[in-house]
């Protein structure tokens, strides 16, 4: 009899948790080196689930593969660690247990983590050596991101006949993280040639129950389940869960109820919680009708207000128009800044621009001083994102806060790296690159959350990215663009440019794309100023011209100040016919001088518009 010959007849038990039973050797350890240097414990763990009642066991080689097994140092031991785990899984279980050669997922949460092509390569290098030990069958578990598992099941497909047990794992009850309903995710997985399909990891049975509740049966595959023991705690460094074994008995019912045919368990469970679902279980025979609960789909509320104002992509489309980066002060007190916004607004900007803790050096929160400026000037805030200072929860947080003042204009971006600001040890967060974020706030747009769930109501992001010019290959930037643009970017605000030939530069290479572009500038405000852009910014060269010019008036400041707003102008100048939108940079919260420029801008344009109407 083969394990699919099994499971036609009955439901089978499978082992629980590897990790959790090897935390005893050190969290901070390499959990599969262990079939290398203690075989014997690793035996002795199989064989604690055997007695328990398990049918199924899984060899010690969810991480096994280059990528993890890099991060100890152990990237060139991928066969000879997964070789040993198959051999002392196969001692464990002779004749009593089918063996099962896992491999765990390498994404996680973190799509941008891995690339598709490093997911291939690490998979089929631990796929050939499983194989060749002569595995019973494949378990591929904790997957979190469906491409990953749909690739690398298509690739195990096409090497073997053996069985295979595709798992996904969730945040959420019902739901991928990508927002990919778990009954269509299973149905893509047998139609892949999955033999069974189901769950582990990340939730308890509780919810894995719920969610297996919207699954039907599957036409020839069969249902599985691993859940947790519970939902972790974190105590001294390390994740505890629940030892509720009486509480798996009565789960174990439950999941049988679903149709679950392979029930084992993940993190957490121990062989005292296979024993009580192997007790619990005392009918083994498996469903095979089942009343599926319809997913509930919440119809989503528009929030598009009728009266609220178009995006500033339509606007900077139609005609010209100025957004003004003012940044938050470094310092608390904020009349200087309220003074800068009025100003700027009385010169009639677009939006005001506030940026993210850039150059990663504390300021006051731009959502509180986007928000007032809001609600007590009618300033349209642009609100600067990075990818920097909060994880995959805070990022969230924060986007529904901003839709809940009413904030609808936001720049998705990487930010720069801690190591560079006032705080070099803080920690760079990075969970989202930049692609990612714009991808969620689209996501948002849409009603959804990071996992799919719904958030009740649509946001309505207006969504710009960054374009750095300032790089050896504009070419290179470009793509970036491309991609952010499939990802859902609406427009760009590019870093400040210096020189009119990069300007023109630009606008070839980037005129053949319709998203609209914003031209950065930035006023020099003194030689200092100059010569450090010029120096030590990547990226930033300023013309000999415009460093002359600076220098010359170096001990100057309001003859500095000039030159830097006279430059300026000439960059206006270059942009003007090629760009309609312009995005001024403060600097130092001098806000006097990018009003002046503002002004420049807005009676260019009107000379412009009379110079047409007069030659028809
Ligand atoms: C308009 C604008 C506003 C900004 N506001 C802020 C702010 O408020 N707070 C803040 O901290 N920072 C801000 N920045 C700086 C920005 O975060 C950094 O420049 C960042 O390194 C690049 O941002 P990004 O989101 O465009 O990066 P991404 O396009 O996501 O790029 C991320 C990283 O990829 C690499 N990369 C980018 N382009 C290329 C390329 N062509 N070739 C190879 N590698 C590349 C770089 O290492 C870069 O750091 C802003 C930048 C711009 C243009
Ligand atoms: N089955 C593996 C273990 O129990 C993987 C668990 S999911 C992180 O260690
Ligand atoms: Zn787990």
């Amino acid at each position: 009899m083969g394990l699919l010959q099994d499971l036609k007849e009955r439901i089978l038990i499978a082992d629980g948790a590897m990790g959790t039973l090897l935390y005893s050797h050190g969290v901070d350890r390499c959990f599969e080196e262990l079939n290398l240097s203690k075989p014997e414990d690793i035996i002795h763990i199989h064989e604690a689930y055997i007695a328990a009642g398990a049918e199924v066991i899984q060899t010690n080689t969810y991480g096994a593969n280059y990528v993890k097994l890099a991060r100890y140092g152990l990237e060139d031991e991928v066969p000879s660690i997964n070789r040993a785990a198959v051999r002392l899984a196969k001692k464990a279980a002779g004749n009593k247990a089918y063996v099962l050669g896992t491999i765990g997922g390498l994404r996680s949460i973190n799509k941008s983590a891995v690339s598709i092509e490093e997911v291939k390569r690490t998979f089929r290098e631990q796929l050939f050596v499983l194989l060749n030990e002569d595995v019973d069958g494949l378990l591929l578990e904790t997957y979190y991101d469906l491409e990953e598992l749909e690739t690398v099941l298509a690739i195990a497909r096409k090497e073997t006949d053996k069985p295979i047990i595709a798992h996904v794992s969730l945040h959420e009850v019902g739901v991928l993280q990508d927002g990919t309903p778990l009954s269509e995710a299973l149905a893509r997985l047998e139609q892949l040639g999955a033999d069974v399909i189901g769950l582990n990891c990340r939730l308890g049975p509780y919810h894995m129950i719920r969610s297996l509740e919207e699954v039907p049966l599957p036409k020839k595959a069969f249902l599985s389940a691993y859940p947790n023991a519970s939902l972790p705690d974190y105590r001294d460094g390390r994740l505890i869960y629940e030892t509720n074994t009486d509480y798996f008995k009565e789960t174990a019912l439950a999941f049988r109820e679903q149709g679950v045919r392979l029930i084992g368990g993940c993190c957490g469970t121990t062989p005292k919680h296979i024993e009580a679902i192997a007790n619990a279980l005392t009918d083994r025979t498996p469903i095979t009708e089942k009343v599926v609960k319809q997913r509930h789909v919440p119809i989503s509320i528009q929030t598009n207000e009728p009266n609220a104002a178009p995006p500033l992509q339509d606007i900077v489309r139609k005609r010209r128009s100025v957004i003004v980066e003012l940044d938050p002060p470094k310092k608390l007190g904020i009349a200087k800044f309220l003074e800068g916004a009025k100003a700027l607004k009385e010169a009639n900007i677009d939006a005001l621009t506030l940026a993210d803790n850039s150059l990663a050096t504390p300021r006051i929160s731009n959502m509180a001083l986007g928000s007032i400026v809001k609600e007590q000037l009618g300033i349209r805030p642009l609100i600067h994102i990075t990818c920097r200072d909060r994880n995959l929860i805070g990022l969230q947080s924060h986007l529904m806060g901003l839709h809940t003042l009413g904030i609808t204009d936001v720049l998705a971006i990487t930010g720069d790296p801690s190591k560079i600001g006032d705080f070099p040890g803080a920690t760079s967060v990075y969970d989202l690159s930049s692609f990612d974020l714009i991808r969620l706030i689209r996501q948002f747009n849409e009603g959804l959350s990071y996992s799919g769930k719904p958030l009740g109501q649509k946001t309505n992001f207006s969504i710009a990215a960054a374009f750095n010019p300032n790089v050896r290959h504009l070419d290179k930037a470009v793509e970036r663009l491309e991609k952010k643009i499939q990802c859902g970017a609406h427009y760009f605000i590019t870093q400040p440019l210096y020189s009119e030939q990069q300007i023109e530069e630009v606008y070839e290479a980037t005129k053949h794309l319709e998203t609209p572009i914003y031209i950065g500038i930035m006023p020099l405000v003194s030689a200092r100023n100059a010569d450090f852009l010029h120096h030590e910014v990547p990226g930033i060269t300023l013309s000999d011209e415009i460093r002359s010019r600076m220098a010359a008036c170096a001990n100057d400041p309001v003859q500095s100040a000039r030159e830097g707003i006279a430059i300026a102008k000439s960059l206006i100048d270059a942009a003007f016919d090629l760009f309609n939108g312009i995005y001024l940079i403060t600097p130092f919260l001098r806000y006097e001088m990018t009003v002046e420029l503002v002004r420049y801008i807005h009676e260019k344009e009107q000379a412009a518009q009379e110079r047409k109407v007069l030659h028809g």
